[in-house]
């Protein structure tokens, strides 16, 4: 194990580096939202507009994925691209049924939920990184970035010591757990491949929009917590 994460560290890609240069990573992966489920302290009125808000981008979220599936059947010289962003697609798949279970569970309408500025803000992002001109080292990293901070958050009420509420564990076993994480890793791979590749003009935009996608992940979590 120990030796794994050594390589792990040794072969540190520009993902990696950039999770570490830009403070904003962790603010969004270690929000008062996340630290509020982990500790026990959460608010559940937060914990079900989060849940209405989080069906609507999820809906929002498929397309955006479909998006890169059709760059990654474009571009990629790597035959397994396609294979992780298709499990990616099919377990949207699975997470629009559970929504809908988790939904209905904890007595929160899914129709005519009011949609949220910081939900329209982050549709409209995802909208404009869908466009076919829009390089897929760009559009990748920021898949990557999406899941990265779900699954980071999540994971982090798992751990040992965390006293996450029973009645969260579901929610946070979805992102939090291993497989979900060794997805991400896949994704992050794929990133750091096309990364490498990249003209620094798109190294720039990728950047960019890895940073975008943390201040709309931040927004999000805001909105749950009633600070926004
Ligand atoms: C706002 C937001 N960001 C990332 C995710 C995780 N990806 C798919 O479920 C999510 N559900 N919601």
């Amino acid at each position: 194990m120990e030796g794994k994460t050594k390589e792990k560290c040794e072969k540190s890609g520009i993902i990696e580096m950039w999770a570490k240069k830009h403070l904003l990573y962790t603010e969004a992966t270690r929000h008062p939202f996340i630290l509020s489920i982990r500790d026990g302290s959460v608010d559940l009125s937060s914990f079900k507009r989060w849940l209405g808000q989080d069906y609507v981008f999820v809906r929002e979220f498929v397309p955006f994925v479909a998006s890169v599936l059709i760059k990654a059947s474009k571009k990629s010289d790597d035959g397994n691209d396609m294979e992780v962003i298709l499990g990616g697609l099919a377990s949207l798949n699975d997470e629009i049924a559970w929504f809908k279970s988790e939904a209905s569970k904890w007595d929160v309408p899914l129709s005519n939920t009011v949609v949220h500025k910081a939900n329209q803000n982050y549709r409209r992002f995802l909208e404009n990184l869908m466009l076919p001109e829009v390089d897929y080292a760009v559009a990748i990293t920021a898949f990557w970035a999406i899941e990265a901070v779900y699954q980071e958050s999540f994971a982090h009420c798992l751990e040992d010591g965390s006293k996450t509420p029973s009645e969260l564990q579901d929610t946070c076993q979805r992102w939090g757990n291993e497989g979900f994480g060794e997805y991400c890793r896949s994704l992050q791979k794929i990133a750091n491949r096309c990364l490498e590749k990249a003209s620094s003009d798109v190294l720039t935009k990728a950047e960019v929009t890895f940073l975008r996608v943390l201040e709309h992940e931040v927004e999000f979590w805001n909105m749950s917590h009633g600070c926004a």
